[in-house]
C-alpha cells in the first residue's frame, strides 16, 4: 500500500514567502505544499497537509491521523519551544514524526534552542531553507517504518 504523510506547520507559517523573506525565504506555502504533493507523488506516495495558528487544532490534526497515516512531518514553529500538549499527542498516537525548521534555531535567540519534540523524532532537520521540507519527506517515504496497523 503507498505511503501516506502528514505536514503539520504551526502558527505563523501562513505567512511564509510574504514577510522576512530575509529569514524564511520567499516560497509560499502553498507553494511549500504543492511542491511536497509532487515529490511525494514522485515517489509513489501521498502527502496530507495541514496548517494552523492554533495548538488544539493541531493537537486534533494529529489525533485524526491515528491509524491513518504512516509518518508526520511538523514544523511545530513558536510551539517547538512552548507545547508539551502537541509532545504528548505525537507520543499518543504513536506515529513516527519528522521534525523540521526552515532556520538553524540553535544560531538564534536562546528561547529557541530548546524543542519539547527533538528527543522524540526520527529525524531533526534545520537550516536547510524549505529545501528541509523535501529532505524531510523524501527521508519520511524512504527510510521511516511505519507503524500503521
Ligand atoms: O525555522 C523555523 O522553521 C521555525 O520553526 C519558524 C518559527 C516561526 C514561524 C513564523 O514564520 C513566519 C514566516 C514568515 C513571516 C513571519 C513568520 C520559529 O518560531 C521557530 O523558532 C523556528
Amino acid at each position: 500500500m503507498a505511503k501516506t504523510i502528514l505536514l503539520i506547520n504551526g502558527p505563523n507559517l501562513n505567512l511564509l514567502g510574504t514577510r522576512q523573506p530575509e529569514l524564511y525565504g520567499s516560497t509560499t506555502l502553498s507553494d511549500v505544499e504543492s511542491q511536497g504533493k509532487q515529490h511525494a507523488e514522485k515517489l509513489g506516495a501521498n502527502l496530507e497537509t495541514f496548517q494552523s495558528n492554533h495548538e488544539g487544532a493541531i493537537v486534533d490534526r494529529i489525533h485524526a491521523a491515528r491509524h491513518k497515516v504512516d509518518a508526520i512531518v511538523i514544523n511545530p514553529a513558536a510551539y517547538t519551544h512552548t507545547s508539551v500538549a502537541i509532545r504528548d499527542a505525537l507520543l499518543g498516537v504513536d506515529i513516527p514524526f519528522i521534525e523540521i525548521h526552515i532556520t538553524n534555531t540553535h544560531a538564534r535567540e536562546k528561547f529557541r534552542h530548546h524543542s519539547y519534540l527533538s528527543d522524540k523524532a526520527e529525524a531533526v532537520i534545520m537550516g536547510l531553507g524549505t529545501f528541509g521540507y523535501t529532505a524531510a519527506i523524501e527521508h519520511a517515504v524512504r527510510n521511516v517504518k511505519s507503524r500503521r496497523q
